[in-house]
């Protein structure tokens, strides 16, 4: 019998691509009979590339048209950059799984290769991300973070032609893309902790749908998966939607979890951080636990103001 094809959907963005093609060639070693073809859906996150991030509305605009293409049976598989994606999944998809982490750290390139703490007074860093600013100030409060615009290509061809003295980027971004040697410093997890999902990839299938569960189950990477539940549990219960600056990182050790996360206000004057641990098949109760204790601990007026 002639198996029909499975379509794995992609944004069109190189980043994208390069992800979408190692999930499709993982799977095709894993069931050699089914027949893989990647989709690509450009989305409105590609769309408005020359507005700021953070000028957009909402969160998950990189990933919504490919969802609705999921719902709509366009295809069947979607490979997302885990940190693009909503702490909820929409009804009707489902998050199945999650294979092996990438570098999950920040990494720094930089004119005359700098590190952060090398770099001149009052050194401009391109970053539109409210919590890698917050955490550039936390340790170098001179450094003048200026909002920058595009893919991972044009933030660095702006410290090549000078725009900016360094930017700010996900490890795992550079090293898929083949720029690791041109990172100058990655960054420590200490100080830059990275937004929950960052170096992982999320698959999502449609529901119910039990034959493309089954197959996507040999790209999964438990303990990777379980850390990434954690993280999304922590960000939920903070209230996903909200503009407060979040980070979390699970990391699991034979049975046990730990999560890191901080949470920061608008401005970045009140950054809270603290980590929780717990057996690695509780993930969401860690995450849970965490995001309870930060609150407790303070985040409650500032993530409740964010939401009005
Ligand atoms: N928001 C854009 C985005 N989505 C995923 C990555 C990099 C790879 C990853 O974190 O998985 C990036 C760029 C960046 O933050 O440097």
């Amino acid at each position: 019998m002639i198996q029909p094809g499975i379509r794995i959907g992609s944004r069109a963005s190189r980043l994208a691509l390069v992800q979408a093609e190692y999930i499709k060639s993982r799977l095709q070693q894993a069931h050699p009979e089914v027949a893989f073809n990647i989709v690509k859906i450009s989305t409105q996150g590609d769309l408005n590339r020359r507005v700021s991030m953070g000028e957009l509305p909402g969160v998950g605009f990189f990933v919504k048209e490919i969802e609705a293409a999921l719902m709509a049976d366009e295809v069947d598989i979607a490979v997302h950059s885990l940190k693009d994606m909503p702490a909820d999944v929409p009804p009707g998809l489902a998050l199945t799984a999650v294979p092996e982490r990438e570098d999950p750290r920040d990494a720094l390139i930089s004119r005359g290769h700098y590190s952060l703490s090398e770099l001149p007074p009052g050194a401009k860093i391109g970053s539109d991300s409210l919590r890698r600013a917050f955490q550039i100030k936390a340790v170098r409060p001179d450094i003048q973070v200026v909002s920058i615009r595009g893919n991972i290509e044009t933030r660095i061809k702006a410290v090549d032609t000078g725009q900016v003295d360094a930017v700010i980027l996900a490890a795992a971004g550079l090293i898929r893309l083949g720029w690791r040697d041109r990172i100058n410093q990655y960054l420590s997890l200490e100080i830059f902790l990275p937004p929950p999902g960052q170096a992982a990839l999320g698959i999502e299938i449609r529901s119910g749908d039990d034959r493309r569960a089954a197959l996507t189950a040999a790209v999964n990477h438990a303990p990777t998966h379980q850390a990434v539940k954690a993280e999304r549990a922590f960000l939920r219960r903070l209230g996903g939607g909200c503009r407060a600056p979040i980070a979390a990182l699970g990391t699991v050790d034979g049975a046990v979890l730990t999560l890191r996360g901080t949470v920061a206000d608008e401005s970045g004057r009140t950054i809270i951080t603290d980590q929780a641990s717990g057996d690695v098949s509780a993930a969401e109760k860690v995450g849970i636990a965490l995001a309870e204790r930060l609150l407790s601990l303070g985040a409650a007026q500032f993530i409740n103001k964010a939401g009005e």
